[in-house]
């Protein structure tokens, strides 16, 4: 069976190259790639992605060989009817391998036609490394590329205030447009860059923060066959999403003109402020995915679906939200609930199988940055812990332990974080340890948490009890245990 390529799918137009992407990933596949589609074809867009790889370069060969073509899958709930959609994305001009042919990307930065530069890099990739130099080629971080790209461009153009940028970062962390902007002018100093590229910055380039919703679980690897068969062609950059989707953007109303989100069916709007978009879906959605999915999987589910369809899991999952999320949350009550409502649907989207496993990955940061402002504003309204966030929270902790009825767990985190739980729990097993002091001394790790969680009046003693459940009973029992509770 042949490969897709521009061999065997020609039927679309080609347009100058106005985007760098900074990332090859699904989400970004998924969600930037398909809106400049749609952006082309609704409204006129008349521009082209050039993508290069964040880190590595093995997926831009892939993509190249592809001639940037890839199968997208929206599959789910749109307008109160079931869709299940693909489509050929052709909106990728070509990527660029950093590594091998560094001069096309000086090229670029010299491009009349460049205008937007997006990314997803993870919550990992807006960093600075004072290791980093201008000459490199290419540099090891995000910001040091793209300082290095803008300064080419400052040069090409002499400086030029119309040639600046509209820089628009995905990353799913607070402000990602200023800690870009902030990284880009903290290479300019490290690298002595000119004054006059500086005020450049300043000047010529807008860095638009934004908050992205949609759900990309990427390749489809339980029906790649049987999509395969059916498209005829096969396809190593498949990717399924859900219907849904919001892309909110902080930024000067100018920008409407550039981006014309608004003669589209996007659901894609520029707003002076996007905390309240933020909040509301780093909490409700990103904050439920990550406390479902230790109590889920070590109940012995594996996806999402499952775990909201399951008896217990599902009235854990949505007691959860009723109880302890949405009061906590800032706004309309009636549009926090609206938005939990559709939230929940969205995670029953019989199309997608969203695995537990792949939002397991680096679950104690994500739990420090989207559950933990829960529990924390909870003991500050209602002076007690809520038992449902702190039951998440213990069997964050004891799916740390690493194993699922004798079977040994794939944690993904960072290696020390990793070393840290490892070591308590064998100290356990080897007796040294009781639960209660494994929880003391979890919680009381700063570098996981940010503060000492032992600090908070009655939590140490409540992670402790249900640990013990945990570890006698089983989740699923601990699990009857909370809920039974909750009931009465
Ligand atoms: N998949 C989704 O449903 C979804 C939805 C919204 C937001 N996100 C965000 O997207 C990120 C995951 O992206 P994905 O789903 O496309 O996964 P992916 O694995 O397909 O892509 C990850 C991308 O991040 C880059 N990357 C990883 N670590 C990096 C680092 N340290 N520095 C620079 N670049 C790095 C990789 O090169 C790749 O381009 C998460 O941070 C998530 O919050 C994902
Ligand atoms: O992508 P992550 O690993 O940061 O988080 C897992 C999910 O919560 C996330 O991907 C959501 O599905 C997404 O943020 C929805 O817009």
């Amino acid at each position: 069976m042949k490969s897709l390529n521009k061999e065997i799918y020609r039927n679309y137009e080609t347009y100058p190259e106005k985007v760098l992407q900074f990332g090859e990933g699904n989400f970004l596949r998924g969600f930037v790639d398909w809106q400049i589609q749609v952006l082309n074809e609704e409204a006129d867009f008349n521009g082209s992605v050039v993508v290069v790889q964040p880190r590595g370069s093995e997926k831009i060969e892939r993509l190249n060989k592809q001639d940037g073509l890839y199968t997208l899958y929206l599959q789910g709930m749109k307008d109160e009817q079931e869709v299940d959609e693909h489509l050929v994305i052709h909106s990728i001009s070509r990527g660029i391998n950093l590594n091998a042919d560094y001069d096309a990307y000086m090229e670029l930065a010299a491009s009349q036609d460049l205008r937007f530069v997006v990314s997803n890099t993870t919550e990992a990739g807006i960093v600075f490394n004072s290791e980093d130099k201008l000459e490199d080629r290419p540099q090891r971080t995000f910001p040091g590329k793209l300082a290095a790209f803008l300064y080419y461009r400052y040069k090409a153009f002499k400086g030029d205030e119309s040639k600046g940028c509209i820089i628009i970062p995905c990353e799913l962390v607070e402000d990602n447009g200023g800690k870009v902007k902030g990284a880009i002018l903290q290479y300019a100093a490290h690298w002595n860059l000119e004054e006059g590229f500086v005020n450049w910055i300043h000047e010529a380039n807008t860095f638009c923060s934004s908050l992205v919703d949609r759900i990309v679980p990427g390749f489809p690897k339980d029906s790649y066959q049987e999509k395969t068969e059916q498209l005829g062609y096969l396809d190593e950059l498949m990717v399924t999403g859900e219907q849904y989707h919001l892309w909110v953007i902080e930024g000067p109303a100018w920008v409407k003109d550039e981006l014309p989100f608004e003669k589209t069916k996007l659901n894609a709007k520029i707003v002076d402020d996007l905390t309240p978009y933020r909040t509301r879906k780093v909490r409700i959605l990103n904050g439920t995915h990550t406390a479902m999915t230790p109590v889920a999987y070590l109940c012995g589910l594996d996806s999402v679906a499952d775990a909201v369809n399951h008896k217990e899991v599902g009235a854990f999952v949505r007691e959860l939200i009723a109880e302890e999320i949405l009061p906590t949350l800032e706004g309309s009550a009636e549009e926090l609930n609206t938005f939990a409502i559709d939230v929940l649907d969205r995670f029953k989207n019989p199309y997608i199988k969203h695995y537990l496993m792949s939002i397991s990955l680096n679950s104690i940061s994500k739990f420090r940055t989207r559950d933990l402002p829960t529990l924390l504003e909870y003991v500050t309204r209602r002076k007690a812990v809520p038992k449902r966030m702190t039951f998440s929270l213990s069997a964050l902790i004891y799916f740390y332990k690493g194993n699922r009825n004798g079977e040994k767990i794939e944690l993904q985190d960072d290696q020390e974080i990793l070393q840290f739980f490892s070591n308590l729990w064998e100290k356990y097993n080897r007796e040294e340890i009781a639960i209660k002091e494994l929880a003391r001394t979890a919680l009381a790790e700063e570098s996981l948490w940010g503060l000492d969680l032992t600090s908070i009046p009655q939590l140490e003693q409540t992670v402790t009890a249900y640990l013990e459940d945990m570890e006698q009973l089983g989740m699923q029992r601990a699990l009857e245990e909370l809920t039974g509770a909750s009931i009465k």
